[in-house]
């Protein structure tokens, strides 16, 4: 039996991470409830071969009566705002007064969602915390283990952190607002407010049914990797089986830095997530520790904010 539960976790595992992460299922839906029906089997036949880490544990967990607190390992920084073209290019004088002009920026879509950070011990999600004040959270691991695409356990047993934001697609934001008032409830005014309410219920089961996602943006606390560049450290969470947002860009001047934001403000109403704004980083992370952090931002990043 032991050995048949570690091969039905290998195989649900990757099933889940074909489906959710890449978006590519190798096999119908069928088969994989069939082999999550077998494996929930052999668990209650032998319950102590049952583990935190099985995928039968996606919606587990009681209803809570409140969340715990959680420190976080390191703090979790916010972004300076932009809110034009002025505003960028006196961010990209900063930089290069800072490191000269021999370095390249990385563009990433700036989710509009809840910023979560999430705690992998020897290779297992062990907690979830949101981001609070930046230093003290909410665990609300029973919550962040129903979202699919966040892999249970990584095929390698590293401890870290990687945050990310967590968020509701547009059409589970519509379906869920039609339910709501179907049952003459109030609507959510915007996704981001029904993914932060939706993180914030006590029953893991309501949080399962509300189809978040997430795209996760940074690794912390992993030691030496041998990284030296932030692209890479986002290629890195590829191999690692988490689900990163694939409209980044490296861009070598502020002059494609505003042709990225200027290409996102007319394509954001075709994506299938909001987005608020775009993220701009200095790529070399050498160059971001010369440019250091002031007390709650990185002086090697900032956030182009869309009008509202
Ligand atoms: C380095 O710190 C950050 N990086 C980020 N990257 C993306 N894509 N989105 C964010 N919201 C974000 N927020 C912070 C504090």
């Amino acid at each position: 039996a032991e050995k048949r539960i570690q091969e039905l976790h290998e195989l649900l595992n990757q099933y889940n991470y074909e489906y959710h992460v890449l978006d590519k299922p190798s096999v119908p839906d069928s088969e994989y409830d069939q082999l999550l029906r077998e494996l929930i089997d052999l668990e209650d036949q032998y319950p102590e071969l049952q583990t935190a880490d099985s995928p039968s544990q996606r919606v587990g967990g009681a209803i809570l009566d409140a969340f715990e607190k959680v420190e976080h390992r390191s703090q979790m920084l916010s972004l300076g705002n932009a809110f034009n073209e002025q505003d960028l290019r006196d961010f990209d004088r900063r930089v290069r007064q800072a490191v000269g002009d021999d370095f390249s920026y990385v563009c990433e879509l700036k989710i509009d969602g809840l910023a979560v950070s999430l705690r992998y011990d020897k290779g297992v999600f062990v907690q979830g915390a949101t981001r609070g004040d930046g230093t003290i959270g909410e665990d609300i691991t029973s919550n962040l283990k129903t979202i699919r695409s966040i892999p249970l356990k990584i095929k390698e047993p590293l401890s870290f952190e990687v945050r990310g934001e967590a968020f509701m697609p547009k059409r589970s934001f519509e379906a869920l607002n039609k339910v709501k008032e179907d049952k003459g409830e109030e609507p959510f005014a915007n996704p981001r407010n029904a993914a932060a309410g939706s993180l914030r219920q006590l029953d893991p089961k309501i949080a399962a049914s509300r189809n978040l996602d997430i795209y996760l943006y940074a690794l912390a606390d992993i030691g030496d990797t041998g990284i030296d560049s932030h692209s890479e450290g986002l290629d890195q969470l590829d191999k690692l089986g988490f689900k990163t947002n694939p409209e980044r860009k490296r861009c070598a001047d502020v002059e494609e830095v505003l042709e990225y934001v200027e290409s996102w403000t007319e394509r954001r109403p075709d994506l299938s997530y909001d987005i608020d704004g775009i993220v701009i980083k200095v790529d070399s992370l050498e160059q971001q520790k010369e440019l250091g952090t002031t007390a709650k931002s990185p002086r090697w990043a900032i956030a182009f904010k869309f009008p509202a």
